[in-house]
């Protein structure tokens, strides 16, 4: 049987895309069984439902603005019971392989701890032990090299998921170099992305052994 995927999403899903156009072109037999997002208008929402891919939406804000009640008040509560919800919604799908792609809400151990060891790994788009714990990787990584006014070997990674931030055990690392004055920050993000877009799939391959 095929290996069964849920992907958590927050935004444009492109590499969720990269997902299902590698199934598409036969080079990923596995099941996308399920897409989550943590935002209601993330358009790879949209991109799920034109494959016919099962979506829900987990948002933190009903949690934050305290129309889910739980016993007390106080977000980091409310980020609790947030994430202690979050584990059923993805279990019930019976994953083998959890993905964030592009999944921008750190994942605490109410979470961690309920998913029974299911693997779930992370893309990230710099390299092991860079930029780690941030959202915005790709812009610190060009910056610094403009600061320092020398080449930066940057890039991204897939890596599995623990409870330190962007601190798992690497799958797939992709380099790339960046020139200073050369490249600029959209030019460097570009090619970031097209890098990220093969990486979810070579690691899911990897993972699996396909
Ligand atoms: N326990 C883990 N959770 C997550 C990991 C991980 O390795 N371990 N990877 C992240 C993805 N990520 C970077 O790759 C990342 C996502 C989100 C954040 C973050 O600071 N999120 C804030 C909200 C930020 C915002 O709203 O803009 C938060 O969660 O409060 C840092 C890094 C996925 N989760
Ligand atoms: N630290 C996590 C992080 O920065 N993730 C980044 O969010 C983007 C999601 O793109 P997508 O929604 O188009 O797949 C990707 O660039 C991914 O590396």
């Amino acid at each position: 049987m095929a290996p069964r995927l849920v992907v958590l999403i927050s935004g444009s899903g492109s590499n969720l895309q990269a997902l299902i156009d590698a199934k598409a072109r036969n080079e990923l037999p596995v099941d996308i069984v399920s897409v989550i997002s943590s935002s209601k208008k993330a358009y790879g929402l949209e991109r799920a439902a034109k494959n016919g891919i099962p979506t829900k939406v987990h948002s933190l804000y009903p949690y934050t603005k305290g129309l889910v009640k739980d016993d007390k008040t106080g977000r980091s509560l409310a980020r609790q019971k947030f994430e202690k919800d979050l584990a059923p919604v993805i279990m019930e799908f019976k994953p083998d392989l959890i993905v964030c792609a592009g999944w921008l809400l750190i994942l605490g151990t109410d979470f961690l701890d309920q998913v029974n060891g299911i693997p779930i790994i992370n893309l990230h788009p710099a390299l092991p032990g860079a930029f780690d714990g941030t959202t915005h990787a790709i812009e610190m990584a060009w910056k610094k090299c403009q600061e320092d006014q020398t080449p930066l070997t940057a890039g991204c990674m897939v890596h599995y998921v623990i409870q330190e931030v962007d601190r798992g055990e690497p799958v797939i690392v992709k380099e790339i170099e960046i020139v200073p004055g050369q490249d600029t920050l959209e030019e460097y993000e570009q090619r970031v992305h097209a890098q990220e877009h093969v990486a979810i799939v070579e690691a899911v391959q990897k993972i699996f052994g396909l």
